[in-house]
């Protein structure tokens, strides 16, 4: 029997409205639906950001925009915080629309996190990124940001086109923080979500996964650094043991060795930029950066808000085009996997 194509709804949060987020969005979006004919979209933002009378005909039943008002005009590349609230409602939005089974999956464009911390004063809980905004909003304690890219054929020796996979054991914290928050139990969950979610979203039966240590040379024994044997180490041996197929300590500069890429699945960093910076130095707006652990599919684009090109029309759009695509395969993964 010929297998229906599924229809996925997918929302997009547009972002910070003086950056790029806007324009790469609408771009994409109808870049996507015209190749994906089982896919709707509706673009979450002020009506206003978007050249809506430019949708054409055909997309225009699939690409609908949904409109929340500005707080105040928007001049392209300039920040304002009284439109920081009007950001946190596009996504709430969204994810109650993921939560409440309207869309399938959410894929946000960029926002600008000082900014939110300047213009939302009602709360007062440091607003550090959308991974940890939507853990919150999902309650979830613990969820893991991971950034994901296709590397073609050639590149870098490789015999085929393979996922490069870079997860986060911390996200958005002062580095000199970093090393107080690693512990045992937050290790052996993040290889545990990683693991989990790579099987159950991603169809990969055995994920292969590598893991860094923290300081020069993984502690070199122990004379730079304890992290390594005092909770690193440990947290991959248990992880062993519960059947995951993960290996480490490496070094943190000859952990993405480029002749292991074709056999691994997934690294697992310790912090934002032993992992970002080689993950966007080989794929930096191709990339698509998605959040375990939730029970709702989010992706996202891997730049940010470019307010140094905004609104000057030359915004690349294949990350947000990515993060749709996978958005969509994430989607059609779980409407089989529930079947
Ligand atoms: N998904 C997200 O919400 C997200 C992701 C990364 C950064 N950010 C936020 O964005 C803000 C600015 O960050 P940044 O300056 O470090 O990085 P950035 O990605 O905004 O900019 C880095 C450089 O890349 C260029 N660039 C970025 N996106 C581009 C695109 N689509 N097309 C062409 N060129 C592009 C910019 O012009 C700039 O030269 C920060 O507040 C950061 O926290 C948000
Ligand atoms: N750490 C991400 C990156 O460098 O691409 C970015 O800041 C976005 O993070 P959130 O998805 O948590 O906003």
């Amino acid at each position: 029997m010929i297998q229906q194509p599924v229809l996925v709804n997918l929302a997009i949060s547009s972002g910070e409205p003086a950056g790029v987020g806007p324009e790469v969005s609408f771009a994409a979006a109808l870049a996507f639906l015209q190749e994906q004919p089982a896919a709707t979209i509706t673009l979450l933002g002020d009506a206003s950001l978007f050249p809506i009378s430019s949708i054409p005909k055909g997309l225009s039943a699939r690409l609908r925009v949904e409109p929340i008002p500005l707080s105040a005009p928007v001049i392209s590349g300039q920040l304002n915080p009284t439109n920081a609230q009007y950001v946190l409602d596009i996504l709430d939005k969204a994810t109650k629309g993921c939560l409440n089974g309207r869309f399938d999956a959410m894929v946000t464009a960029p926002i600008q996190k000082s900014v939110i911390n300047d213009g939302v004063t009602s709360n007062d809980a440091l607003f550090t990124g959308h991974t940890e905004y939507l853990a919150k909003l999902c309650n979830q304690d613990h969820v893991v940001m991971m950034l994901c890219a296709t590397l073609p054929a050639g590149f870098l020796g490789l015999q085929r086109s393979h996922a490069l996979r870079v997860a986060l054991v911390t996200t958005h914290l002062p580095l000199r923080d970093v090393a107080s928050a690693l512990n045992y139990e937050h290790i052996l969950e993040t290889i545990r979500i990683v693991d989990a979610d790579l099987r159950a979203k991603f169809g990969i039966a055995r994920p292969v996964i590598r893991v860094a240590g923290l300081n020069p040379h993984a502690g070199e024994s122990g004379y730079l650094g304890r992290e390594e044997i005092d909770v690193i180490t440990p947290a991959i041996e248990a992880a062993k043991e519960l059947g995951t197929e993960v290996s480490g300590p490496y070094p943190g500069d000859t952990m993405f060795d480029a002749g292991c890429l074709e056999s691994v699945d997934a690294f697992i960093a310790m912090y934002h930029d032993q992992g970002l910076a080689p993950f966007k130095f080989v794929s930096f707006g191709g990339g698509v950066n998605v959040t375990l652990g939730l029970p709702i599919i989010r992706t996202s684009v891997d730049h940010g808000t470019a307010l140094d090109i905004a609104g000057k029309g030359i915004a690349d759009s294949g990350s947000m085009f990515e993060a749709l695509s996978l958005a969509y395969q994430l989607a059609v993964n779980s409407q089989n996997a529930n079947i």
